[in-house]
């Protein structure tokens, strides 16, 4: 037996750091968390060293190996999430088919699909602890070697997105190859569509019992995708993997965040934010502020720096990072970039991102913890004792505040509007004679009550807290 076989899934250490899952939840942090998209890559000269001579997906086989990249970029910058080092091209592998990484051309397919009949080519039923089992491992052992410092995150590729590489046979800028598929043999895509989803939903699920404490979905194709290809082709599976994976967590009594990340897709924001996922991660060709209207506090949001703005100078990086906190606001946001790190970008920038993030979210948090004004207009909130007193804003999200800090032993369980209820941290336990009620787990309805809300959240910061808390609670 080998010594990592030995390493269980159990007796993990305790989390020490747990802001970025706060984050995915929509609770209040004290800093605005952070990690990158590609964190343990090229860009590190400890990961060239590491990978030197040998090959990827040999690397991604070795449990030890994947812990050690995994746990390069932790030991150097102070990110709030650690990502398991593996690919999403692990998949196609367990079904059958042969993937290599070649030096200067990326991920290659000796022998691609080409025609429907090639599906009956690959494994029907994928036993994912059999093919995946060595992910299984790795998230195991560098869950250990995390020693608490901060989440593991476990991902997956989406079934779009993997179908189109096992199509293209590698990268492609047209995505031809794969979207005739779609628009060709409608019905085989579905069928592969299908079949990598049930393999997904196995290798999240392996993924969670392996340590994971929370799931990337990538969907980086989607932005080859109309809107109507979307919402046939990739949003339903994106949908029934969450479902599923989360149902079958709730069995157990768990419930681990979830991220949806469809790169390009921006007419898919309103759906994504209604699909069973936590978070939605957005690439850069995104407004903060317009993506936090588009999705209305109904899920934690991540992203989306370009890439490209790590070449600035760290003042200007800065000043970038401090406009994209204040467009996001610092509740319920993970900073991350708009997708991965170049293996050309200079480490030092890296950790000039991350040092902006904490340090301005921190500023924003413990400047908005000291103001004594926000707008005037008086608000009533009703506190557990079934008590309604008015407040002006400023004052209810101080004791808000308070309450979130722990001191205040009170739990204002609903903050109101004279025409919106917003939900709180407490199911409500009395509401105000003169203001709509949204239920508890309910969707808002109508929609003009939440778009009020998400006005009033916009005009107010402060006040979109309370929002996210809400819909949070679902
Ligand atoms: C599309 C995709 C792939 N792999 C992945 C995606 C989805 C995210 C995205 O949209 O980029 C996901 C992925 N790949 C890798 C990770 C590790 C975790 C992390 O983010 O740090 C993750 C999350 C390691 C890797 N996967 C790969 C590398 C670089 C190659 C190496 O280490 O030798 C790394 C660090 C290789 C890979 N694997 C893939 C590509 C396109 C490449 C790059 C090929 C190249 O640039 O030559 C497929």
């Amino acid at each position: 037996m080998e010594k990592v076989d030995l390493i269980l899934p159990k007796d993990f250490p305790t989390l020490k750091n747990d802001a970025f899952l706060c984050a995915c939840r929509g609770q209040e942090t004290s800093h605005v968390p952070v990690w990158c998209m590609r964190q343990a890559g090229r860009y590190l000269p400890e990961f060239r060293e590491s990978r030197a001579g040998k090959d990827f997906f040999d690397t991604c086989r070795s449990p030890e190996a994947c812990c050690e990249l995994t746990l390069q970029p932790i030991r150097r910058f102070p990110f709030d999430a650690a990502i398991i080092f593996s690919d999403i091209l692990v998949i196609p592998q367990a079904m059958g088919m042969d993937v290599q990484m070649l030096s200067g051309k990326g991920p290659t397919f000796p022998e691609p699909l080409k025609e429907p009949e090639d599906l009956l080519l690959l494994q029907p039923k994928v036993d994912v602890n059999k093919e995946l089992g060595y992910v299984f491992k790795a998230i195991t052992l560098t869950r250990h070697k995390l020693e608490g410092k901060v989440p593991l995150i476990g991902f997956t590729g989406a079934p779009w997105t993997l179908m189109a590489y096992m199509i293209e046979g590698g990268g492609s800028t047209t995505h031809s190859k794969a979207k005739r598929w779609l628009y060709r043999h409608s019905e085989a895509s579905h069928k592969l569509l299908r079949m990598l989803t049930d393999v997904i939903v196995d290798y999240l699920l392996g993924q969670v019992a392996a340590g994971a404490q929370a799931l990337q979905v990538f969907e980086s194709h989607a932005g080859c995708l109309g809107p109507v290809e979307f919402k046939e082709f990739s949003l339903p599976y994106l949908r029934d993997i969450a479902r599923r994976v989360k149902d079958q967590l709730k069995e157990s009594g768990q419930d681990v965040p979830m991220i949806v990340f469809a790169k390009d897709g921006h007419y898919g924001l309103e759906d994504l934010s209604q699909s069973y996922y936590d978070v939605v991660g957005l690439d850069w060709t995104i407004d903060p502020r317009s993506a936090r209207e588009r999705t209305g506090g109904k899920v934690s949001l991540q992203g989306n720096m370009d890439p490209c703005a790590l070449y600035a100078p760290k003042e200007r990086i800065s000043e970038i990072v401090k406009r994209m906190l204040e467009g996001f606001g610092t509740r319920g946001y993970i900073a991350n970039l708009g997708h991965g790190l170049y293996p050309d970008m200079d480490p030092e920038n890296v950790g000039a991102f991350v040092e902006a993030v904490h340090t301005h979210s921190r500023n924003i948090l413990n400047h908005k913890s000291e103001e004594t004004q926000t707008a005037g207009s008086d608000v009533s909130y009703c506190t557990h004792n079934g008590g309604v007193e008015n407040l002006s804003v400023a004052d209810s999200l101080r004791s808000l505040r308070r309450n979130h800090d722990g001191k205040v032993r009170e739990p204002i369980t609903r903050l109101s509007l004279p025409n919106m209820s917003l939900g709180l941290n407490q199911p409500p336990l009395r509401q105000h004679k003169h203001s709509p009620v949204l239920p508890m787990g309910s969707r808002p309805h109508p929609p003009s009550i939440f778009q009020q809300a998400n006005s009033a959240a916009l005009a107010s910061q402060a006040l979109s807290v309370s929002i996210s808390g809400w819909f949070s609670q679902e």
